[in-house]
């Protein structure tokens, strides 16, 4: 018997017993069981060594994707905070690929993924792992979604995951001057201090450790990570309390829809999006359709984002909110635009 046809007879089963105290048991096993045989779906063919990644076209403003060990709830939130349904069930490995879906919030398209559960080892490429930490290095957002019901371990165990990829093609170590100050010994060594583990270094001075460190610091690319927690409603509220204090973590209960608006909050807060308003002369703001940018966007990214030749026409902007000082003002184009401002530009 294949693996599908196994992984059937065991879901016919588990729809056929009923649900009481004396089966708890044996539906316990069941799934047990279902899990391992859907695990063993998730591990690349031994044919193909390689796997097939989950690649699915980025679309709207914004990636989001989550990740986190299985059955803590990663489909029921793709399914509550998007018009995708994707399959949960009580059983591990429900999830088999990826499932993206659009959050529609403040006017912005947030594509959100949804992926397998990843495992220990996944680092290793366990269970597709490496195709699902691969997805999540193309986000803008990692939500790492723990159960809040679990130990705190989970979380280190995660990160380990997470973590371990970056180990991947190595150091490589380059110089077009002699070095007095630092060797390639010294130079490993800050940059793991620094959990870089993957990166091609290339020197064009005799640089020393702190100038090194230094770029290192202000070249550093950080994945946004948000940790949430699960399944509170199956905690006490002294629990949830310590849990929602700890740095960049949110307490939600996707079954009872607790604290999913917070979420949405946070998220906006964590993507750095930001909506603008345009205005023609004479006539209100356009309210009904923002564009979406970055925080730190400038009247110049404006410009492209309206039309690519508008940058060049540009005389200058009558901008009104909380960027400017004065309502309306007159900036130039590489004036910095905030959250809900309005603006009018007006060409040469
Ligand atoms: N008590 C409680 N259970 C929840 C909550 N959210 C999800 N669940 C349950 O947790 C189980 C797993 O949910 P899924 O959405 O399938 O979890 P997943 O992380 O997608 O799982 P995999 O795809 O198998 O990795 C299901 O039985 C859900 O009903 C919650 O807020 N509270
Ligand atoms: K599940
Ligand atoms: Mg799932």
């Amino acid at each position: 018997m294949g693996i599908l046809e196994k992984i059937s007879e065991i879901e016919k089963e588990i729809s056929r017993t009923q649900k009481n105290k004396a089966t708890e048991y044996h539906l316990g096993l069941l799934k047990a069981k279902l899990a391992k045989y859907r695990s063993q779906l998730l591990e690349p063919s031994k044919k193909s060594d390689k796997g097939e990644g989950f690649d699915v076209l980025k679309s709207g403003d914004a990636r989001v994707a989550l990740i986190g060990f299985p059955s803590v709830g990663k489909s029921t939130l793709l399914s509550t905070l998007t018009r995708t349904e994707s399959e949960a069930a009580s059983y591990e490995f429900t999830t088999l690929t990826c499932i993206p879906g659009v959050i529609e919030y403040n006017g912005a398209n947030i594509q959100l993924l949804d992926l397998p559960g990843i495992i220990e080892g996944a680092a290793q490429g366990k269970g597709r792992g490496r195709q699902v930490i691969a997805v999540a290095r193309t986000a803008d957002l990692v939500l790492m979604m723990l159960d809040a019901t679990k130990q705190d371990i989970q979380k280190q165990l995660l990160e380990k995951e997470l973590e371990s990829v970056k180990k991947g093609g190595g150091l490589s170590f380059n110089s077009t001057c002699n070095l007095t100050k630092v060797d390639e010994k010294l130079v490993q060594m800050i940059l793991h201090e620094y959990k870089i583990f993957n990166a091609e270094v290339l020197f064009r001075e005799d640089c020393t450790a702190d100038e090194l460190i230094d770029v290192i610091c202000a070249n550093r690319v950080y994945l946004p990570c948000l940790y949430v927690y699960n399944k509170i409603d199956q905690i006490s509220i002294e629990e949830v309390d310590r849990i929602a204090r700890q740095a960049h973590s949110i307490v939600v209960s996707c079954n009872m829809k607790l604290n999913l608006d917070y979420l949405l909050e946070i998220l906006w807060e964590y993507l750095a999006l930001i909506r603008v308003y345009t205005k023609k002369p004479g006539q209100p703001p356009d309210f009904n359709d923002g564009l979406i940018l970055r925080r730190g966007a400038s009247v110049e990214h404006v410009c492209h984002v309206i039309h690519r030749n508008l940058a060049q026409a540009f005389k200058y902007a009558l901008v009104w909110g909380t960027s400017t000082k004065y309502s309306p003002q007159r900036v130039g184009i590489s004036h910095i635009m905030q959250d809900e401002d309005v603006i009018q530009v007006v060409k040469k």
